[in-house]
């Protein structure tokens, strides 16, 4: 898919395209829809990325709500997004024996109820071992800058998403 193509885009098609680059979250696209054309991938990126940080604190908060938790019930119950289930597969949280998905659950109890928000991570440059040990280090952190790192995260799971969707490469694209 081309910029040309992206800018011809009707509402409800660009909606429809790019309503989950942002999980659960089709109001950024809603939004950024309005800002066409754009000049390439990283300035329809930047549009995504640039209403983000224009939210207020409950509005960023809320985008991080959106995500499912990584190895949690939407996981098991199998009604996570297509996006998200290819990306907790791909770091292999889909196959976590009993004993790690319980620690991975407790770890992610104890930061939502620290931050009020769940862990978010972008999965596909993680795996198995990694996630259950930067959640325990994150746990640590203070409110203020766990916030802007989450929300970092947002963005990274967004870039990726929307590479695939450019068929641009994920690490060419800044
Ligand atoms: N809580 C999360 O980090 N969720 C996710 N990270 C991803 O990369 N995909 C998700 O669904």
């Amino acid at each position: 898919m081309d910029m040309e193509k992206v800018n011809s885009m009707g509402f409800r098609e660009f909606v429809d395209v790019f309503g989950n680059i942002i999980e659960k979250c089709p109001l950024v696209a809603a939004a950024v829809w309005s800002q066409r054309p754009f000049s390439d991938l990283q300035d329809l990126e930047n549009h995504f990325f640039a209403f983000i940080d224009a939210l207020p604190r409950s509005g960023q908060e809320g985008i991080l709500r959106c995500h499912p938790d990584l190895a949690g019930r939407d996981l098991q119950q199998g009604t996570l997004t297509a996006e998200s289930q290819r990306e907790q597969s791909q770091a292999g949280l889909t196959s976590l024996d009993a004993d790690d998905r319980l620690r991975l659950q407790q770890l992610n109890a104890r930061y939502r109820e620290r931050f009020g928000f769940p862990f978010v991570l972008a999965a596909r440059l993680s795996d198995r071992d990694a996630v259950p040990r930067e959640l325990a280090r994150r746990l640590h952190c203070q409110p203020e800058s766990e916030l802007r790192t989450a929300l970092g995260e947002v963005k990274k799971i967004g870039h990726l998403r929307l590479a695939d969707l450019l068929g641009a490469d994920p690490a060419r694209v800044e």
